[in-house]
């Protein structure tokens, strides 16, 4: 059985082998920019040892940069990311920049949009099995990823709400049928590299837009009788989550459902500080820690690298299999391996685990785990 917190369907094309890989860069706003240099650090040692090269460049974007130049996300940031190979961001939004509606900069979601990244890749496992809260010792098994759709959904409506004077404001939700075709093939190819069990979370029993993409779930199931299949409402599933999480493999949901999930996921296993993610388009894919800009932490240099750490694994692993490169997947699984044993030695437990460790120290601890 694979344990592996996200195995990719193989690209069906992919760009022209050599052995640079680009990457954009983009660190955004708060913890973001602390957590993207020990990830950088990762990369680069981590090239060193399986033989490849790492050329990152920074493009900016975020709340900080709508404050100071007024656009959140530059033309130029855009047009690197179309251009790179693969986009590590970190985080982006404060709460204190707003738009004039009162809603955040959230560039990110922008980015998803543009370039189409509908599979949003979160996988939960117990990277340290002691920060499980949960008392049942099954909990140190826990080895899923959610599939969150990150185009449309809920977020639809971003920008088109429908304002009734100042007496109500009506947001929109939307599924349409091929990105829902997209989704589906893609969390079933997902379940195929692993433990072959798919969730669906919908709230198909009340919303007419639900119920359209469990048809369109089940459509695709027939494409896929190896993977056993279970319908979930999202009620209920956030009550399996909490009850059973050992006992999910892939599981996949709309945006705003995906949203929440994942974050009571990450709360599962320890904290935002390990949950990594990948939003994954057909060409373009950008990978980023599933946490915020942490503005209670930021500037102390107490961030958990961890999950940004972990999203640059998950980027090596999408490449490899992209390029066919084993460099690349072997750097992802090392990467992986050293979070864990620098997480299990104690080294990087930084405080949102209980530990001492800063930033600095817990990426030095996994660069010293760091090993071919
Ligand atoms: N993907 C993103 O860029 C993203 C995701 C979520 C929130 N945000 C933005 O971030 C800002 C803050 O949002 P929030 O407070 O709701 O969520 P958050 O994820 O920033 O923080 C939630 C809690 O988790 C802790 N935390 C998060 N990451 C951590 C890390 N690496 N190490 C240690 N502790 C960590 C924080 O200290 C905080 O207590 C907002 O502007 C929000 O819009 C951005
Ligand atoms: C900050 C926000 C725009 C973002 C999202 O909703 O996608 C965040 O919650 C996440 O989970 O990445």
């Amino acid at each position: 059985m694979k344990t592996r917190p996200a195995e990719w369907p193989k690209a069906r094309e992919g760009r022209s082998l050599n052995d640079t890989i680009s990457i954009a860069v983009l660190p955004g706003d708060g913890i973001g920019p602390e957590v993207t240099g020990p990830a950088l650090k990762v990369l680069d040692r981590a090239a060193g040892i399986f033989g490849f090269r790492v050329s990152a460049v920074e493009h900016p974007a975020g709340a900080g940069h709508y404050r100071d130049h007024g656009e959140a996300l530059p033309q130029s940031t855009v047009d690197a990311v179309g251009r790179a190979d693969a986009t590590l961001l970190a985080a982006m939004g404060l709460p204190e920049v707003r738009y004039a509606d009162n809603t955040e900069i959230v560039p990110q979601i922008d980015l998803r949009e543009i370039f189409g990244l509908f599979g949003g890749v979160r996988p939960i496992r117990a990277w340290l099995p002691d920060a499980v809260p949960l008392k049942d010792p099954r909990g140190r098994d826990i080895d899923f990823v959610l599939v969150r759709e990150s185009t449309e959904g809920l977020f639809v409506g971003r920008g088109k709400e429908q304002a009734d004077g100042d007496r109500a404001v009506r947001d929109i939700m939307e599924v349409t049928r091929t990105t829902s075709e997209k989704l589906f093939r893609f969390s079933f190819d997902l379940a195929r590299t692993r433990r072959k069990q798919l969730t669906l979370v919908d709230k198909a029993n009340v919303l007419g837009s639900m119920a359209f993409f469990r048809r369109i779930f089940d459509e695709i199931a027939a494409e896929y009788p190896d993977v056993t299949t279970e319908r979930l409402y999202v009620d209920a599933c956030a009550m399996a989550m909490v009850q059973r999480p050992w006992a999910f493999d892939v599981m996949v949901t709309e945006n705003m459902f995906g949203d929440i999930l994942s974050d009571l996921g990450a709360g599962l296993i320890g904290g935002l500080g390990l949950a990594p993610s990948g939003d994954i388009g057909g060409d373009v894919a950008i990978f980023q820690p599933s946490h915020g800009t942490a503005p209670d932490i930021m500037g102390q240099g107490i961030a958990n690298p961890a999950a940004m750490i972990l999203s640059a694994a998950l980027m090596l692993d999408w490449l490899g299999r992209r390029r066919e490169d084993e460099r690349l997947q072997r750097a992802a699984s090392a990467i992986e391996r050293a979070v864990e044993a620098a997480l299990g030695s104690g080294a990087a437990r930084t405080r949102d685990l209980g530990g001492k460790a800063t930033t600095a120290a817990a990426a030095d601890a996994v660069l010293a785990e760091l090993k071919g």
